[in-house]
């Protein structure tokens, strides 16, 4: 590897330099082989001697039964004489080659199997060299078998060679830079960064070039090595990942909601409490992924809080399902039931979203089923004090700190600032980490949170030595050490409508023996009734009927009017792609008169936020203008339509914000504006990630005419409202 990385760099050299080098090398590549070649006629020269001993006696006992009587007694003597002088001739160097050859024909022919296999070189294996084992081969095979063996052993020294060069080489570098180096000898690994600097420095130094490498180029070398890479420029393909089994075979889930109900009771091992709060919330049946998820998560956590001697860790879980399938619930439910039981209060689960509304939205729903169980649920997204936040997650005792919280929902940000300063805060008890929305979680590792909080999770407490009980350690090889002692296992639950299948970007989750759940399709097969799961890349909800409006820039404001007052649509929710324009089209909306619209982005105050949100789910609020802020898994009942004011760059925005509507097995209205320069790209985005065509919803200008006036009167009043806007900021 080291030698393809450094061969690769050569290759981008200038010219000039690289025939310098090449001289250079060529020469040291001369020195190399004449010093290889003195080196091989050594080691030959010193163990012939032991063998021409042998091949002397042999010889003798050779020429003794001989019964032809060509040679006689004293002709043998006289050819072991000659042998003796042997080593004298061999030494001039200059038939080398050629001597070295024939003495090893001779030696072939007569050494003995095991005189044979102590000649070898001990890595003879390894080089593909496979001694003989018949004695009685022909003279003929065994003279051009052990030609091929003096090839190999030339060739394996000029490989030691070469790598005690590199090492040299090597050697020389680090002392020089003072930088230690990841190339080993046997170039495992190297970072990117290396290799510039390895150019770099090879750059400046010119003796500090790789010979055998070079040499190869300069000539085609006799030797059988394999010089990886080249001199011509190649663009380096990126290697694919193989997909792991469980990313490539998950556990699938039906997509379709209301033909896969799943009665609450026919789900086993559901408390009975927890049975008596769904009924009460309305909840009579199980979604499809509910179904699937709640019973794996409580099987993982039925042998308690505890695991070891001989228990095993729980696998992770993830749940790729779309928008408004019910994943909430498909945690909230088998966390709370796993946690019925505790006695003491210590945090135990903790779920990590992106945005305060969303880490509101889940402790709600973790407050309603929590209510009467004494588990208390605490928020920490930084809608209050950091001193409150403080107050509820941990109280000073005589007898120390004392958790307040069993289960956290928070944000990331905050989460770090009380793992960092809150006194007392502790997660070594935590059991569940859900990670919500996990794509973009990891795309967002704002703080190093995950780090931290696994940090957290496995920091040994002070007072507790090595003997400590509970001392917990991160998940690894099964050791008879590691399952002695009974821990407490940390199961990470990761939840998204579009979560990653990229194996390099799921390691960064640490993830253990993970299970993937996921929704599938379900398709007639042409020609058949029968139906197949097809499984795609994002699946969107049933209910969800999606158009897009050709349209151009000026007339996209009169296209919404045209929705909110020709075609009477209400509770629809208009996403665009900046505060800016958000704020912009709810002033020229407003100005235009007829709509109750608000807008909703981060320009609001949290308490602005909040109020927004409820009268809009209250149907006070017709047309809601906003940012992506609510794109991801805000949970607005009845959103009867979602407008693309302006169109999402990305799939996964689109298919979130989309995914506002038509929630819970229900319909719903998706319209997305484009531009005659955005269809194309648009469009194909969307095949791409395998959701067909959409139908193309044509608005008739004739149906816009009558807004017109109105219209215009209303940019005049919008522009003269900016207009206020900015000298306000001025002044
Ligand atoms: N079993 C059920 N029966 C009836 N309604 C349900 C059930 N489960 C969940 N719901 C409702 O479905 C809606 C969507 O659920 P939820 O918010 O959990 O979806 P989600 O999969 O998390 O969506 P997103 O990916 O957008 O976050 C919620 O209003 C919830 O109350």
């Amino acid at each position: 590897m080291a030698l393809f990385l450094i061969n690769r760099y050569l290759g981008d050299e200038e010219d000039a330099k690289e025939d310098r080098s090449q001289a250079l090398l060529e020469r040291l590549r001369e020195q190399a082989r004449a010093r290889q070649l003195k080196k091989q006629q050594q080691g030959l020269s010193s163990s012939d001697e032991l063998k021409k001993e042998k091949t002397e006696n042999e010889l003798h006992q050779k020429l003794k039964n001989r019964d032809s009587g060509f040679v006689s007694e004293a002709e043998a003597q006289r050819e072991t004489k000659k042998r003796k002088r042997g080593p004298n001739g061999e030494s001039s160097s200059g038939d080398g080659q050629r001597k070295l050859r024939k003495n090893h024909h001779i030696l072939s022919d007569s050494e003995k199997p095991s005189a044979r296999a102590d000649s070898s070189p001990p890595d003879e294996a390894a080089n593909g060299y496979i001694p003989a084992k018949k004695k009685k081969k022909e003279n003929k095979t065994k003279s051009s078998r052990s030609q091929k063996r003096i090839e190999a052993d030339l060739e394996d020294d000029r490989q030691q060679e070469n790598g005690s060069n590199l090492k040299r080489h090597q050697a020389v570098r680090r002392k020089e830079s003072d930088i230690p180096t990841e190339v080993d000898t046997h170039g495992t690994e190297i970072g990117e960064k290396d290799i510039s600097e390895d150019i770099k420095r090879n750059q400046a130094t010119q003796e500090g070039v790789c010979i055998p490498t070079l040499s190869e180029k300069a000539t085609p070398s006799p030797s059988s090595l394999i010089v990886l890479g080249g001199y011509d420029k190649r663009a380096v393909q990126k290697v694919q990942p193989i997909l792991p089994q469980w990313l490539a075979q998950p556990k699938l889930v039906h997509k379709r909601i209301k033909e896969n109900l799943i009665p609450i009771q026919d789900v086993p091992g559901i408390h009975p409490k927890l049975l008596k709060k769904l009924q009460m919330n309305g909840i009579a049946s199980f979604f499809p992924v509910q179904g699937e998820v709640i019973p794996a998560i409580l099987e993982s956590a039925s042998s308690g809080f505890l695991v070891g001697r001989g228990g095993y860790q729980p696998s992770d879980i993830c749940v790729s399902a779309p928008t408004g399938s019910g994943k909430t619930l498909s945690f909230i439910i088998p966390v709370i039931q796993a946690l019925l039981e505790r006695v003491v209060c210590k945090v135990r689960a903790l779920i990590v979203l992106p945005t305060k509304e969303l880490a509101q939205q889940v402790s709600k729903v973790f407050n309603i089923y929590a209510d009467g169980t004494g588990l208390k649920v605490v928020l920490v997204t930084g809608q209050k004090s950091f001193a409150k936040e403080q107050e509820t997650l941990v109280q000073r005792t005589v007898m120390g700190y004392r958790s307040l919280a069993d289960i956290i929902v928070a944000t990331p940000g905050r989460l770090v600032d009380h793992i960092d300063q809150t006194p007392g805060f502790s997660l070594r008890q935590l059991r569940f980490l859900i990670i919500d929305e996990a794509d973009r979680m990891i795309d967002d590792m704002h703080q190093n949170w995950l780090q931290q909080v696994v940090k957290a999770v496995f920091h040994a407490e002070e007072d507790s030595g090595p003997s400590s009980l509970f001392q917990r350690t991160e998940p690894g090889p099964l050791t008879a050490a590691s399952t002695c002692c009974p821990q407490i296992p940390l199961q990470k639950l990761l939840f998204s409508a579009t979560l990653t299948r990229n194996p390099e970007k799921l390691q960064q989750l640490g993830l253990y023996q993970p299970r993937l759940f996921t929704s599938v399709y379900s398709e007639k097969q042409v020609g058949t009734d029968t139906e197949q799961d097809v499984e795609k890349k994002y699946t969107l909800p049933e209910g969800l009927s999606q158009y897009y409006v050709p349209c151009n820039l000026n007339s996209k404001p009169l296209f919404l009017l045209y929705f909110m007052l020709r075609m009477k649509f209400t509770r629809v929710l208009c996403f665009t792609n900046s505060k800016q324009t958000s704020h912009r089209l709810f002033l020229l909306i407003q100005a235009f008169g007829g709509v109750n619209v608000a807008e909703f982005s981060s320009w609001l105050t949290p308490s602005e936020r909040q109020r927004t949100l409820k009268e809009f789910e209250q149907g006070k609020i017709q047309l809601l203008i906003s940012t992506d802020a609510t794109g991801r898994g805000i949970d607005i009942k009845g959103v009867k339509c979602v407008i693309n004011y302006d169109a999402p760059q990305f799939i996964r925005t689109y298919i979130h914000r989309v995914g506002r509507t038509a929630r819970a097995g229900k319909a719903g209205l998706a319209f997305t504006m484009l531009l005659k320069v955005q269809e194309q790209r648009f469009l194909q985005m969307l095949r791409d990630a395998g959701i067909p065509n959409l139908e193309r919803q044509l608005v008739k200008t004739e149906y816009l005419k009558p807004l017109l006036q109105e219209y215009e009167e209303a940019l005049s009043k919008l522009q003269k409202t900016v207009k206020d806007e900015q000298a306000q900021k001025r002044a």
